[in-house]
């Protein structure tokens, strides 16, 4: 492996610039400084491409281990594959996180593969509805809000006790900037994303006495899969944006990637004194 250097002043080498090796310890340092996230184990819903795969991507990038997850093996598979060709470390598992077995599967696999987990990223979410929110059916209202609200928590509750023992741990939601600003049509999904500030703000004070810091990303329109369906889908939202976007935004629409660094950060040492925050990743603020 090539030795790392420093330079060192002409004064002690009568050159402009000699090459000294440096000490072990500061090399550690700054690969520690570069991996943030070194020795931490990060578990991911909702993983397997998007915004999942874009904040899976960077947080191994940054150190972590990674558990990949999703509802279906094909996607798992193809995810983790993806990543260990990037030399990353990941393992990956089936998980619905509306159902209560694949949840528990979620927690054992990362048990067993990393012995413990430090950060837990919420990723996964749903909107089978495009309509009026009082048509919407029961069923509706229940797997939107099953998948969309109830599983953080029912997921975050199996994890805790693993996560309370390591120090440093944290949480991440994600919301959506449907949450400020309802998008017509989409009223179930819209009220399901507020309901998940609420829970990032309930879960921040219940945790903090336990060291756990809980924030929530509040994404605009980010171009997926699902960010541009819902686009396409409603005729009068995508006559609406590109005027919406001139007016008002930073001209683009945002990338998976725009939501993976700011995850990281509020994993990272540097955010140890930050809980209880939606942060918007919009390219525009529809709050005060
Ligand atoms: N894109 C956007 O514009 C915005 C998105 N968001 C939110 O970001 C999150 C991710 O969306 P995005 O990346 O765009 O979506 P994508 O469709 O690109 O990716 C969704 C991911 O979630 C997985 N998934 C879907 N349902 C479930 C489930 N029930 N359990 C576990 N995994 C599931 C999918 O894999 P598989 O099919 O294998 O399950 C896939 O890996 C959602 O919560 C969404 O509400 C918020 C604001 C804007
Ligand atoms: C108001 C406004 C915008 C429209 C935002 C909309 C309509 C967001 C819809 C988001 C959805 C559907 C999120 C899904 O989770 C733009 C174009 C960003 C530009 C700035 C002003």
């Amino acid at each position: 492996m090539a030795a790392m250097f420093r330079s060192v002043p002409q004064v002690f080498r009568g050159s402009r610039c000699a090459l000294v090796p440096l000490s072990a310890r500061t090399i550690s340092k700054r690969a520690d400084e570069r991996r943030p996230l070194a020795d931490k184990v990060a578990v991911i819903t909702g993983s397997t491409k998007g915004i999942g795969f874009a904040i899976a991507q960077r947080l191994a990038q940054n150190g972590a281990h990674v558990v990949i997850s999703s509802r279906k093996q094909q996607n798992v598979d193809h995810a983790v594959a993806m990543l260990k060709e990037e030399g990353l470390s990941v393992t990956g598992t089936v998980c619905h996180v509306g159902k209560a077995k694949d949840r528990q599967h979620l927690v054992a696999t990362a048990l067993e593969h990393s012995g413990g987990v430090d950060f837990l990223v919420c990723v996964a979410g749903v909107n089978p509805l495009v309509g009026s929110t009082l048509g919407a059916s029961e069923q509706i209202w229940d797997k939107v809000l099953d998948v969309n609200v109830k599983s953080p928590a029912l997921l975050l509750s199996r994890l805790l006790p693993h996560m309370e023992k390591r120090g440093g741990s944290c949480v991440v939601l994600v919301s959506s900037v449907a949450a400020y600003l309802p998008v017509p049509t989409l009223g179930v999904y819209n009220t399901s994303k507020t309901a998940l500030l609420g829970l990032s703000k309930s879960l921040a004070i219940e945790l903090a006495p336990k060291g756990i810091r809980v924030n929530c990303i509040v994404p605009g329109i980010i171009k997926t899969d699902f960010g541009l369906g819902l686009g396409v889908r409603e005729k009068t939202m995508s006559n609406m944006l590109p005027d919406l976007n001139k007016i008002y935004g930073l001209q683009r629409f945002g990338e998976p990637e725009d939501c993976a660094g700011i995850v990281s950060f509020l994993c990272s040492p540097d955010a140890s004194y930050i809980t209880g925050e939606n942060i918007i990743v919009a390219g525009f603020s529809p709050r005060l």
